[in-house]
C-alpha cells in the first residue's frame, strides 16, 4: 500500500490505466508499449486484465513483458478476480507475483477468507470484489443481510467482514462506478479502505457522482480505472491526462 500511496502523491493522480488489449498479437505488442509510454506519467497504477492476455497463445509472456515495461515505482494490479480453495489460490498467487511480477491482484471473496489469504503477502495489494459494475450485480450484491441487529447490503457486509477476518492484510475493495448510491453505502461501512473503481468511460459511470460517493474525507482512497476509453483513444496520453485532471478537480480535502 505504501508504494501506491507514494505513487499517488508523486504523480498527483488517482487514475488507474486499465490494459485490456484488443487487436492482433502483432498490433497489441505495439499498442501496449505505446499506451504504457504515453500514459505512465499520469498513472497511479496500471491494471492489466488477465483474460485479455490468456486469450492469446503467448499471453503469459506478453503479460510478463508488459509488466516489466512499466516503471518500477508504479503498482501493477493484475485483474484476475481469483477465488479458489487456499491450496489452489496459492498457485494463483505464485503466478501473479512470482511468474508475471504483479504488485497486486483482484480476488473474488465468495469462497471465504482462506481463498484470499495466500494473496495477502507483505507489500502486496489485494482488492476484493465488493460491488461490481455490471448491471445484474444488484441481484445478489444488493441483497439485505442482518448484521448487528440491522440490515446491511451484501457488498457492505463483505467489505466489513474482510476487515474483521483479515486484520493483518490491507484489503482494498472493487466498487463499480455505475451505482454511486451503492458506493456511498460501502464507503460508509468502510471509511478507510482503498476502492478500485471500474465503470468510468465505456460503461458510462458518472465521474462526479462516483467521486462524491467514494472519495475519503482526505480526498484520496479511490483509484478510478479506465480501460477501453484509453486503449481506443487516438491519443492515449491526452485521454489519461484529461481524466487524471478531471478526477483531481473533485479532490477537495473535506477533512
Ligand atoms: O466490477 C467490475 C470489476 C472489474 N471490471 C474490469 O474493469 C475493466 C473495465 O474496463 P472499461 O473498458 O473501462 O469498461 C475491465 O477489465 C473489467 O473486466 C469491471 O468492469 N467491473
Amino acid at each position: 500500500m505504501q508504494q501506491l500511496i507514494t505513487r499517488v502523491h508523486s504523480a498527483n493522480s488517482l487514475l488507474c490505466v486499465g490494459l485490456d488489449p484488443i487487436g492482433t498479437d502483432a498490433e497489441v505488442v505495439v499498442r501496449l508499449r505505446q499506451v504504457v509510454a504515453e500514459t505512465h506519467t499520469y498513472a497511479a497504477a496500471f491494471k492489466p486484465n488477465l483474460a485479455f492476455f490468456l486469450s492469446r497463445e503467448a499471453g503469459v509472456a506478453l503479460l510478463k513483458s508488459t509488466i516489466q515495461g512499466i516503471p518500477a515505482d508504479i503498482p501493477v494490479i493484475l485483474d484476475g478476480k481469483f477465488g479458489d480453495i487456499a491450496n489452489t489460490a496459492d498457485h494463483y498467487a505464485r503466478f501473479a507475483y512470482d511468474v508475471v511480477g504483479a504488485h497486486g491482484v483482484t480476488v473474488n471473496p465468495y469462497m471465504g477468507d482462506d481463498a484470499i489469504r495466500p494473496f495477502a503477502r507483505p507489500g502486496k495489494l489485494v482488492f476484493s470484489l465488493a460491488k461490481t459494475s455490471n448491471k445484474p450485480a444488484h441481484n445478489l450484491q444488493d441483497q439485505a443481510l442482518a448484521h448487528g441487529g440491522h440490515l446491511s447490503d451484501l457488498a457492505a457486509q463483505v467489505a466489513r467482514q474482510l476487515d474483521e477476518e483479515l486484520p493483518e492484510a490491507i484489503i482494498g475493495l472493487v466498487v463499480g462506478a455505475t451505482e454511486p448510491a451503492a458506493m456511498a453505502r460501502v464507503r460508509a461501512a468502510c471509511p478507510r479502505q482503498w476502492f478500485l473503481v471500474p465503470g468510468i468511460g465505456a460503461q458510462g459511470g458518472d465521474l462526479a457522482a462516483t467521486l462524491k460517493a467514494g472519495l475519503r474525507k482526505d480526498g484520496s482512497g479511490v483509484l478510478i480505472n479506465a480501460s477501453r476509453s484509453i486503449w481506443q483513444a487516438a491519443d492515449a496520453g491526452k485521454a489519461a491526462q484529461e481524466l487524471r485532471d478531471q478526477i483531481n478537480e473533485f479532490r477537495v480535502v473535506r477533512a
